[in-house]
């Protein structure tokens, strides 16, 4: 292969390969031909798509503001073919993916072709990596195949709740369980919790107001203000991104807002690094995994899916969404990879459901127990995934410097990390203070609603950089606070009795065990 080009004089309409024969050539000398297609040597025909594929990416990387702004028809017209294809990867990447009203019959549709098509094995195939299995990764060739094959069957751990916890320095509290019925009674009636307690560490807490006159109502206009307009912001940030509203209850009032809050800046995917971080997270185009199909619904076949480890009991590979919904298969230590850049299905494709815009609205409001929280504006259905935890990524090493109102929403990116290693080198955490998402205002229940997986897609396992995906772990009404197991593992992982560090917890689950940590 020597080239490839839009339509020649004379020649019908659209893109042709230049081969370079070996074994021919006229008599001039010349030995390259146009062709539409090359049937017999489909191998040269993907390499060159797969190699073309990265230089668009790279173009892109470059850049996205970069000749955006020339209307379609012109590409062809004033630029080389690959200016013309950096121009289109680089139209798709500022257009963020969004959620597809239709997803599902899309996907249905696609399994549908799939069965007819009689492919032997189209089980779900689930694409992770598992604690340990670094150093296997990374002596293969750059790591591409992101992990050894390694089986595991449905009697291994399955997942359940969250491979990282919220980290914050506390001091011990010897307080007892809460375990009001208030608070379940009022999550199960899908209404916000009605007990009022202490305050919250950062005073975000109820009104201090105690009585209302003329002067007050006036106050509340601005209050309503500075409301709104962080609303504003938030909204502004969260349509940017193609996700769907959010809101901050107009209950809360103008002293319940902590300044720092004024200053929050709203980000609703991805991270902002540290320094230095950026270039770790970028990693060469050459050591993703990618797929050259249009839909990965046949494991088989997809290079992205064929290494994963997670197999059903009949040892079938399994995907870790089903119609769009996390399937609770991935196991503790295991990160999903999801279908990256690089590839070239596309944005339906089943395989990419984290890097979709959020499309379930979230309502912040006051929790009255445990500071402000996050509630779903409609009913979710289990499995649905809500968001990523985004802020700035820092190294872990750097949290002691950190100031303490920063050290309650902190994330430790530690899904693969082993117990009780003390090397703290490449190991990172998530501030979200001073920017994150909805997802920062998430407390902590013994008996919650969303769980949390690792996931990948614009990056490899290898660095230790996955996004924190918050899930629904049941069904959820809509108006229904939103809630994590900040220590899902305390039962494996720390004697129970033992709880220093701990906070008193206020969740108010019937399960409540009294305490949680950060
Ligand atoms: C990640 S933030 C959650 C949002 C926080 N409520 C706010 O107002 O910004 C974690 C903090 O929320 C509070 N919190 C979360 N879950 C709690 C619980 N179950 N009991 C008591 N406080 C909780 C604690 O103050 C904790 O430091």
């Amino acid at each position: 292969m020597a080239g490839e080009g839009r339509r020649r004089r004379g020649a019908p309409f659209g893109w042709y390969f230049k081969v370079r024969w070996g074994n021919w050539s006229r008599e001039d000398g010349s030995n390259t031909t146009w062709q539409t297609e090359i049937p017999d040597r489909p191998d040269l025909v993907n390499r060159w798509k797969r190699i073309q594929r990265r230089k668009r990416a790279a173009l892109a990387d470059e850049g996205l503001d970069m000749d955006v702004r020339w209307p379609d028809h012109a590409i062809h017209l004033r630029l080389t073919h690959q200016r013309a294809q950096g121009y289109e990867e680089k139209k798709q990447r500022s257009t963020p993916i969004p959620s597809t009203a239709n997803w599902d019959q899309e996907v249905e549709n696609a399994y549908q072709r799939r069965d007819e098509r009689s492919v032997e094995d189209g089980g779900p195939h689930l694409r992770v990596r598992r604690t340990g299995s670094i150093a296997s990764i990374a002596s293969q060739r750059g790591a591409r195949t992101a992990s050894p094959a390694q089986s595991i069957t449905s009697r291994d751990t399955p997942f359940q709740s969250s491979p990282s916890v919220i980290r914050k320095k506390g001091r011990l509290h010897k307080d007892t369980p809460s375990t009001s019925s208030a608070w379940h009674a009022a999550q199960s009636s899908s209404s916000i919790p009605l007990l009022r307690t202490s305050q919250p560490p950062h005073s975000v807490g109820p009104s201090t107001r105690s009585s209302c006159t003329l002067g007050d109502s006036n106050v509340s206009q601005a209050t309503q203000s500075v409301r709104s307009r962080i609303e504003a912001a938030w909204s502004t940030a969260a349509a940017d991104a193609m996700a769907a509203e959010i809101r901050i209850d107009e209950n809360i009032a103008d002293e319940d807002i902590p300044s720092d809050l004024k200053k929050f800046t709203y980000v609703e995917k991805g991270y902002l690094f540290d320094d230095g971080l950026q270039e770790v997270f970028q990693v060469s185009p050459d050591v993703f995994t990618t797929c050259d199909h249009q839909r990965c619904l046949e494991a088989s076949d997809c290079p992205c899916q064929v290494n994963s480890e997670i197999l059903d009991a009949s040892n079938r590979n399994r995907y870790a969404y089903c119609k769009g919904l996390f399937t609770f298969n991935v196991p503790r230590g295991a990160e999903v990879i999801e279908c990256n850049k690089y590839c070239s299905c596309g944005r339906t494709c089943p395989n990419r459901v984290v890097q979709k815009s959020r499309d379930i609205g979230i309502e912040i409001f006051d929790t009255k127990r445990c500071g402000w929280g996050a509630r779903t504006l409609t009913a979710v259905p289990k499995g649905k995934v809500m968001g990523t935890y985004t802020g700035r990524l820092i190294r872990r090493e750097d949290i002691d410097t950190l100031p303490n109102p920063h050290l309650g929403y902190l994330f430790d990116l530690d899904c693969t990390e082993v117990k009780d290693d003390e090397n703290l080198g490449d190991k990172y955490t998530v501030d979200s203070y001073t920017c994150g998402n909805w997802t920062r205002f998430v407390n902590h229940s013994c008996d919650p609603n969303m769980a949390v997986f690792s996931v990948v897609y614009d990056t490899i396992p290898i660095v230790n950089m996955p996004y924190v995906s918050f899930v629904a772990c049941e069904d959820i009404p809509a108006h229904t606070e939103l809630t994590i197991d900040y220590q899902p593992y305390w039962d494996e992982d720390i004697d129970a009795t033992a709880k220093h560090g701990t906070e008193r917890c206020k969740c108010g689950s019937q399960q409540c065990r009294g305490w949680y940590r950060m």
